[in-house]
Formats: structure tokens, C-alpha cells, sequence
């Protein structure tokens, strides 16, 4: 593993629950030494080649560093087939062919899984349980390659699709880079707001600005590496919030309608997003459950799904800081909603719904 920050120390702890031996580098000591700390695996050596190459490398570094950590990689012998991980796929290909890497060995990926934290302290081995794992081999990647990293990809618990590069880019851009910035250009309002204002901010800003914590440092790299298909994403965005900011000026019934549009355009939008396993996301039924905010709560509404023989497949917690009381979301199979809402109301929680 080469880099050892969030997403690095991430697969490289979901390797080691699989028993995979691991070795990690970094430039940065202190991310090195606190993913070994945290378990993730035993340092390589600084520099020189290895005794016995890895089966695989994986350079979990920023998108401007792929090229030139997989020419180094590839010089020191480190492994047999060598990914990466960066959002931009692209970019990266590019410049490994300029440098003159070796292409039949290395297959671009993308696990589209992360946090808006950087750093191996923030890792989970459970980072990339269900989500997708994009994999963009070029023409000259060997086969054997390309399975390897398959099969690193599914170890990780992650599901692989294989991809173009530039069809890749123009769908991140989409579903995650122009997001990224539309995040960004909320939460920036905030920085002159005052307290009162904030002080009613509610889940729906938490929702819409969770991202816009990200490292901007990491940001700029993706957003300039991928700079033309963001940059359509946000001129469509701008589009539709310009319009939407003169109707709201205009006042009127008919420009209420044509605002109306935009958000059930919204709706739309947000029910075309697929599920915890990629599915539909109506596949499940949400039970919701009124828990008291006490000590043990959750372990004990778990186990009387245990009890009622009903897999959760989801779990979501609704509650405002400082009230005594909280709703738990839990997503299960259609067939299992009716049993675990009787289960939760025969122990004296409160169900509301499912009558
Ligand atoms: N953060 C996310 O949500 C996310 C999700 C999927 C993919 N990615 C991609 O994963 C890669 C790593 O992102 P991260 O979030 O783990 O960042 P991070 O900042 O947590 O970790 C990056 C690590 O790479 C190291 N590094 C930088 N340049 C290096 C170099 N030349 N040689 C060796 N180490 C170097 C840094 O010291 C750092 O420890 C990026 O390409 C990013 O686009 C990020
Ligand atoms: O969930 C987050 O915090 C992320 O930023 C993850 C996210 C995404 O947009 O989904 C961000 C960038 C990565 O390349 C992959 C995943």
C-alpha cells in the first residue's frame, strides 16, 4: 500500500480482517506510523527494490501523485499488478503513458466509497462494504491484471464495474465531483452568518454540507483533473438555480409553478438513486421506532430483530441534539416490516406506523 491515508489504510484494513499480509508506505512518517499503530500492516522499507514482490500495489495517493508513485513502484519491483485509487481516471492514464509506465500490469481504480476526513485515523475497514469499485483498464492491461484487482476490489466487500476512463470521469462528475462543489458554495455562505442563524440550522444544512468538510487540498486536485466534465455539471446546476433565484423575484402564481418544476425535477432525481446494494431503494420498508435517548437503547432494539428472525439492512438515526427523544429508521425486507414493528410493540417501544 502506498499512501496511508484515509482510503489507503482503509483497504489496507480490510485486507488484513482477510488475513492478506500487508505493507504500507508513506512520505508522510507520521500517516505511516499511525496506520501501522492502527494495525494496518508492517512498513516498507524507504527505498531499493524488495525481496518478493506484493501480488498487488495499490497507490493510494492524491491524483496528481498516480503517475510518478506507479513509475517509482514499477522501477522498485514492488508487486505483480499495481491499481490506484484516485477519483480522476483519466488524467492519471495519461500520465503514466507519458512517463512510460508499464500499462499491461496496472488497472486505474476507483472505489467510490470515502469520508470528508483525510488521514488514517479516519479508516474503516467496513468503508467499502456494498458500494461500487470502478475499474478502468487501458487496451494494453493484461487480463490476469485486471482479475487481481477484482478480486481485491471484492475482498474490500465492494462491487467492481468495469468502465472507460473518460465515460468514468463524466460520470463522477455527475454523481460526485460537481455535488462536491455545489456543497462547497452552500456551506461558503455560512462563513459571515451569524450565530442566531446558525443556531436554527437543522439536519437538512448537516445533509446538504456533510461533504463540504472535505480536505480542499485533495479537491483542488480531483476538480482540475477532471476540470472540463465538472465544469458542464455546474453550468447546468447554475442554470437551474439562476432561473429559480428570478422566478422567486417575479412573485407570481405562474413563477411558483416553474419553481415547483425544479423540485419535483428534484424528486425525481433523488428516487433515481440506487440503494445500499445498488438496487431500487424502495426494495426495502422502513420501520420507524420512537427511541427514548438512553444508554443501551439501540443493543436492545437489535436484538428483538434478532428475536423476530428480520435482517437489517439499513439503519438510520433521526434526532435533534439536546431532545430527549429520537426516531430510528430501520430499512428491512417488505415481507419482514409487519413482524419487527410487532416484535418492537409487544417490548413496549413505540410504532408508529405499519397499522
Ligand atoms: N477521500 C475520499 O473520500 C476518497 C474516496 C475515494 C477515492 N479517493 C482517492 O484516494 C486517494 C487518496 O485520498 P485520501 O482521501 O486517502 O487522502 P489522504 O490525504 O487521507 O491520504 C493521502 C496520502 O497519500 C500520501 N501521499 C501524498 N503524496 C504522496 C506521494 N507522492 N507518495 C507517497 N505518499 C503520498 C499522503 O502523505 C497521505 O498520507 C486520492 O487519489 C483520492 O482522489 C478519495
Ligand atoms: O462520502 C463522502 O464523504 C465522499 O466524499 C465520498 C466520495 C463520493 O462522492 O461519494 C467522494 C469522492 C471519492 O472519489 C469517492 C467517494
Amino acid at each position: 500500500m502506498i499512501g496511508t491515508g484515509l482510503i489507503g489504510t482503509s483497504i489496507a484494513l480490510a485486507m488484513r480482517e482477510r488475513g492478506a499480509e500487508v505493507v504500507l508506505a508513506d512520505r508522510d512518517a507520521a500517516a505511516l506510523a499511525m496506520a501501522v499503530e492502527l494495525g494496518a500492516g508492517t512498513a516498507l522499507p524507504a527505498d531499493g527494490p524488495v525481496d518478493e514482490p506484493a501480488d498487488v500495489a495499490v497507490l493510494a495517493v492524491p491524483p496528481a501523485a498516480v503517475a510518478v508513485t506507479l513509475l517509482d513502484a514499477q522501477k522498485r519491483g514492488l508487486a505483480a499488478v499495481y491499481t490506484d485509487v484516485a477519483s480522476v481516471k483519466a488524467l492519471p492514464l495519461r500520465q503514466a503513458r507519458e512517463l512510460g509506465c508499464e500499462l499491461g500490469t496496472f488497472v486505474p481504480g476507483h472505489p467510490l466509497a470515502g469520508r470528508e476526513r483525510s488521514g488514517p485515523a479516519a479508516a474503516r475497514a467496513d468503508l467499502f462494504l456494498g458500494r461500487s469499485w470502478a475499474l478502468c483498464p487501458p487496451p494494453e492491461t493484461e487480463p490476469e491484471a485486471v482479475e487481481a484487482v477484482t478480486a481485491l476490489a471484492r475482498a474490500c466487500g465492494a462491487e467492481p464495474v468495469t468502465v472507460g476512463a473518460e465515460e468514468h470521469d463524466r460520470a463522477v462528475a455527475l454523481v460526485s465531483h460537481a455535488p462536491h462543489v455545489v456543497s462547497a458554495a452552500v456551506a461558503a455562505r455560512l462563513t459571515g452568518a451569524d450565530d442566531m442563524a446558525l443556531g436554527l440550522a437543522g439536519q437538512g444544512l448537516r445533509d446538504v454540507t456533510r461533504i463540504a468538510a472535505g480536505d480542499p487540498k485533495l479537491w483542488i486536485g480531483i476538480l482540475t483533473g477532471n476540470a472540463q466534465p465538472v465544469a458542464d455539471v455546474l453550468e447546468a446546476v447554475a442554470t437551474d438555480l439562476a432561473v429559480a433565484a428570478s422566478l422567486l423575484r417575479d412573485g407570481s402564481e405562474r413563477a411558483a409553478a416553474h419553481v415547483a418544476d425544479l423540485l419535483l425535477r428534484g424528486n425525481a432525481g433523488c428516487s433515481r438513486i440506487p440503494g445500499k446494494h445498488g438496487g431500487d431503494p424502495s426494495a426495502y420498508a422502513v420501520v420507524q421506532v420512537v427511541i427514548p435517548d438512553r444508554p443501551g437503547e439501540l443493543a436492545m432494539i437489535f436484538q428483538a430483530a434478532g428475536v423476530a428472525g428480520v435482517n437489517i439492512e439499513d439503519v438510520r438515526i433521526e434526532h435533534s441534539p439536546g431532545r430527549p427523544l429520537g426516531v430510528l429508521e430501520i430499512s428491512v425486507k417488505p415481507e419482514a416490516a409487519r413482524r419487527l414493528a410487532e416484535e418492537l410493540r409487544s417490548r413496549g417501544w413505540s410504532v408508529p406506523g405499519l397499522a
